[in-house]
Formats: C-alpha cells, sequence, structure tokens
C-alpha cells in the first residue's frame, strides 16, 4: 500500500518535472522562434544564429542601455534601413528609420495598432483586466480639451502651492540648505497637480496624498515590470502579481474620490435634467478640476460608455496620476543640465531675470506669466530633447493579416512591434544643429515669435521631437505638462539661490527608461 503510495507520489513529480521541462524549453526558446519570423533580409546589430545566442542578446539587454540600439542607429536608421532587436522581455522589435515617422503614426489601427504594441510597451490591460486602451484615447480628449482650455486659470493656484510646498521644505533658509532636489520636486508635483485634478483640501491632505503617490509609484513599477522586464508568456502572472500593490492604493484612492465623483454626476445629471443650453451653461458654477470635467465627459459620450464612480478613480489614475512621476523627472533633468552648464554661459541667470521681468508685468498686464517664460521653456524642451524619459517611441503591433510592408520594401510578419529610437533621433546632427551639445536655449527664437503676451505657438511635437510622441496619439497633457513645469522652475529660481554642480549626473538607464537618480542633493539659499 505505501509502496503504491510512493510510485505514485514519484510519477507524479517525474510527470511535473517533465512539463516543467518543457515549460521552461519553449519558454527559452521564444526570442529565437520569434525573431526568426522576421524576413531574414532584415539586418540587425545582434548575432542571433540560434536559440542560445538570441537567448544571450535578450539578457545582454538588461546591461546594455542604450549601446546596441545606438550601434543600429548609427549602421542602419541613418542610412534609412530598418533593423531588428531583441530585448529583455525576448520580444523581437523592428525599429523603423526617422523618415519613416510620419508612415508609422498614420496607418490605420487595424494595420498598425497603437492598442496591441501597448501590450509590450506597458502592459497595463495585464494590470487592469478591464482596460480598454481605445476609451483611454477617447477619455483623454478631457485632458486635451478641458484641462488645456483652462491651462492658463490654473497659473494660480500652482503658484500656491509651490510656495506652500517649499515654505514647509526648505523654509526661510536663509544660509545654504541641504535639500534631495528629487523630494522636493516630487512633493511639489504631486501637490501641485492634485490641487489642479481633486482641489483644496485633498491635495494637502498627507495621508490622501501619501495613497496617491502610492498608486502612481506601485503602478509604474508594476508596468515596468510585467511589460519590460518579464518574459512575455510570463507576463499575466506578473502583472497580476505586481498589480497587488496597485490594487491596494486604488482601493484607499477610491475611499476618498469616489464619493466626490458620485457626488458631481448626479448634481450635472440633475442640471442636464432641467436646464437646456451649453456645455459652458452646464459647468458654470462648477469647481474647474477633473472630477468635474471627467463627469461631464463621461455624461457627453466621452470614455467608456457606462462607468461607476469608483471606476472613474481608476481611469483619473491611468489619466493623470500615473504621469505624475514624468514631471518630476523632467525638472529633474532640466536643474541638473542648468546647474551643471559651464558657468561662463550664465544660463541660471538669463533664466532669473527673464522669470523676475515677466513676473512683475504679469502682476501688472493680468495676463498669464506663463506665457513669457521663453528661456525656461526652451531649457525644458532641451533637456527633454537630449534626455526623453524613454529612449524609444511610437510603439505599433501589426495586425494586419499576412503582415505589412514597410516603407524600404521589406514585409514583416502579423505580431511584428515596432519603433522609432526617439532618443538617438533627438541627438543626431542630421536634425539639430551641434545635437550632442546642450544648448538651453536653442528654441527661444522660434518660441519668441508668438509675443510675451500669447502662448508660444512652437509645437510641443513633430517628427523630429517626439518626446511626447507625434499624432493622434500624442500625449493629451503636454500643455499642461509645459505650463506646470515653467511655473514650478521660475518659482524656484527666482526665490533661491542654487549652488552650480562641478559635473552632470549621469541618469539610470535601464530597459526602455531614462531617468535621474533619486538622490541627488543640492544647496540652495532664499534669495
Ligand atoms: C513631461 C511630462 C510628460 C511626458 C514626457 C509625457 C509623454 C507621453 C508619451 C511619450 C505618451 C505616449 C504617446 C504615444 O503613445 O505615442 C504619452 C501619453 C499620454 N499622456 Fe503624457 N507625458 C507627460 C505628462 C503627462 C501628463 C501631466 C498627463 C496628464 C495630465 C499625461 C497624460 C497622458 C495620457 C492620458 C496619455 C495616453 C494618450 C492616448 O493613448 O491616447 N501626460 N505621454
Amino acid at each position: 500500500m505505501i509502496g503504491e503510495m510512493y510510485a505514485s507520489i514519484a510519477t507524479g513529480v517525474k510527470t511535473a518535472a517533465a512539463v516543467l521541462s518543457i515549460a521552461v524549453s519553449l519558454l527559452l526558446l521564444c526570442p529565437w522562434a520569434a525573431y526568426a519570423r522576421l524576413p531574414p533580409s532584415i539586418k540587425s546589430p545582434i548575432k542571433a544564429k540560434g536559440p542560445f545566442s538570441a537567448l544571450r542578446a535578450c539578457f545582454n539587454e538588461i546591461t546594455a542601455g542604450t549601446t546596441t540600439s545606438t550601434k543600429g542607429y548609427e549602421l542602419y536608421s541613418k542610412k534609412g534601413q530598418s533593423f531588428a532587436m531583441l530585448n529583455i522581455n525576448f520580444r523581437p522589435q523592428v525599429i523603423l528609420p526617422p523618415e519613416h515617422v510620419r508612415w508609422l503614426v498614420t496607418q490605420p489601427e487595424d494595420i498598425l495598432s497603437h492598442a496591441k504594441a501597448g501590450d509590450d510597451a506597458d502592459a497595463l490591460r495585464y494590470i487592469w483586466p478591464l482596460f480598454n486602451a481605445s476609451a483611454l484615447h477617447s477619455f483623454s480628449k478631457v485632458l486635451q480639451n478641458d484641462l488645456t482650455r483652462n491651462v492658463a486659470q490654473t497659473e494660480e493656484v500652482v503658484f500656491e502651492e509651490v510656495e506652500h510646498v517649499l515654505n514647509e521644505l526648505v523654509g526661510p533658509a536663509e544660509s545654504w540648505k541641504e535639500v534631495n532636489m528629487v523630494q522636493v520636486f516630487e512633493r511639489i508635483m504631486y501637490q501641485a497637480t492634485q490641487r489642479v485634478y481633486v482641489g483644496l483640501p485633498l491635495c494637502r491632505d498627507a495621508t490622501y496624498m501619501e495613497y496617491v503617490k502610492g498608486y502612481a509609484r506601485s503602478l509604474g513599477t508594476a508596468m515596468v515590470f510585467a511589460a519590460q522586464l518579464t518574459p512575455w508568456p510570463l507576463r499575466r502572472l506578473t502583472a497580476l502579481l505586481a498589480g497587488l500593490p496597485v490594487y491596494y492604493y486604488v482601493l484607499r484612492v477610491r475611499s476618498y474620490l469616489s464619493p466626490l465623483f458620485k457626488a458631481q454626476m448626479e448634481r450635472l445629471r440633475a442640471k442636464e435634467g432641467t436646464k437646456e443650453g451649453t456645455k459652458e451653461d452646464l459647468l458654470a458654477g462648477e469647481p474647474g478640476n477633473l472630477i468635474t470635467w471627467m463627469s461631464n465627459g463621461v455624461l457627453s459620450g466621452v470614455g467608456p460608455k457606462s462607468v461607476s464612480p469608483s471606476e472613474m478613480v481608476t481611469w483619473l489614475g491611468i489619466l493623470a496620476l500615473l504621469p505624475t512621476d514624468n514631471l518630476w523627472t523632467t525638472c529633474t533633468n532640466v536643474l541638473l543640465d542648468l546647474l551643471s552648464s559651464e558657468s561662463e554661459h550664465a544660463y541660471l541667470q538669463a533664466i532669473r531675470e527673464e522669470a523676475k521681468t515677466v513676473f512683475a508685468s504679469g502682476k501688472e498686464s493680468g495676463q498669464p506669466v506663463s506665457h513669457g517664460l521663453h528661456h525656461i521653456d526652451s531649457a525644458i524642451r532641451e533637456s527633454l530633447r537630449m534626455n526623453s524619459l524613454s529612449p524609444r517611441s511610437l510603439h505599433r503591433q501589426v495586425v494586419r493579416r499576412g503582415g505589412v510592408v514597410l516603407p524600404d520594401g521589406q514585409t514583416v510578419p502579423p505580431g511584428t512591434w515596432l519603433c522609432v529610437l526617439s532618443g538617438n533621433l533627438q541627438r543626431d546632427d542630421d536634425f539639430y544643429d551641434d545635437a550632442q551639445t546642450y544648448k538651453p536655449f536653442r528654441f527661444v527664437s522660434k518660441l519668441a515669435e508668438a509675443g510675451s503676451d500669447k502662448a508660444p505657438l512652437l509645437p510641443l511635437t513633430n517628427e523630429k521631437y517626439l518626446t511626447f510622441g507625434y499624432g493622434r496619439h500624442a500625449c493629451p497633457g503636454r500643455w499642461f505638462s509645459f505650463q506646470i513645469m515653467k511655473i514650478v522652475i521660475a518659482y524656484l529660481v527666482i526665490n533661491y539661490d542654487i549652488e552650480p554642480l562641478e559635473k552632470r549626473p549621469d541618469n539610470i538607464v535601464f530597459a526602455d527608461l531614462n531617468i535621474p537618480h533619486l538622490s541627488h542633493v543640492i544647496r540652495v539659499k532664499r534669495i
């Protein structure tokens, strides 16, 4: 009897071991199987001649940073050719040259899918099984229209929050004080954006703010982990596990915001039932924030068809809470670049002088001050040009049966993941004068063309400036981002002296990310 039991346990263990080794072998074969589907004519800077070298190429990318992709850019993109890469997540990728950007962004969704490419680039669908990329795209009209239209009106409240945070974190500091730059920018950006998104008193409620930050941080980490660092056949599982903290934080944030969404939706619905009139009439007297605009969006058919107040919080998280980290990382890059530039250029001084003048005249004229901050605007564009937060952009997946013929004549099969190397393109001398040199005022003359009382006309996206994407999926929060970053930096340089740095510290470049280290300490003194 006992012997039979041992025998059946041993058989079970053997079967499990056999199944496991088949599964592991299939997993390890994945990079090669997917790579071998690409046409043999497609070039590559990696040597993947068989299953093991393909696997090795994937592992090499863990420490390669942008080395392999830059090699491919120099060898092939510069000659107008597409090339293939392998990634840490075992998915091959075909990189298109700069001249094919327009073609890439103008293909219809049923040929090159933006939504499907998201599975490889951000894995949101695996973290939120109900996530729907086309609803996100539709819902982001709220940012594009309402938030952007009201962007100048957010100036005053953003100032108040920057002042509030700096008084608390730095204080009157009349002598030099050491502060962690990331902590300061992070606190400012979270508080100032929350002031615009949900208003007072929540934006100053420490517990609520911890949940918001926890949500954005855990979602960002889960996305990178599941999409970029996990072999793709395992990403459903890792997304679920990495998503656990996200589910916790979203429940906490919901406990604050669901009642606000519920009340606002009911109020707007009631108004809609009694009043005839335009959207402006409906929103008259309502708080100008994302709770109002998103509720109104849903009632007028923008975004998902039916959505409960607690689902609205999830949407708010994806639309607006998650991208907050982009704002403080960019401000950190901008300040690191300015503080470590050669002192003879006196860039920081020029920015400070302009900000002082613009603030003084803005107070008199009542015009938004951000319109006149051309030097800061240009410095932000330049830092984003040189240090795009993500060195690859415009991700698309081939979904047409039978594949797609690329503009260079090669046919790639369905499932192929495409993108361009925006980081390399934006540092290419063919597209920017002296492209490898940091010139913070590179864009000033173009920005000044509109005059200092009007918003700059220079677009934030074009075929050679992809930091916010390009085309119909370009970032809908870009105008608001620029507005808030300009105000924050202007306030900081007007009110604080900041000690220069001897050398620009390198960023962390990992998978598809390029971010500053979290530990930069700077010395500041109240002016
Ligand atoms: C420096 C700051 C920011 C940078 C560099 C940035 C960059 C980007 C990029 C590269 C994309 C993807 C474009 C594509 O798929 O081709 C994107 C999408 C998006 N961004 Fe931003 N972003 C920033 C700030 C913001 C802010 C503050 C918000 C919200 C207020 C926001 C909301 C969104 C949304 C909702 C999408 C998805 C749009 C869609 O798929 O239709 N972003 N952003």
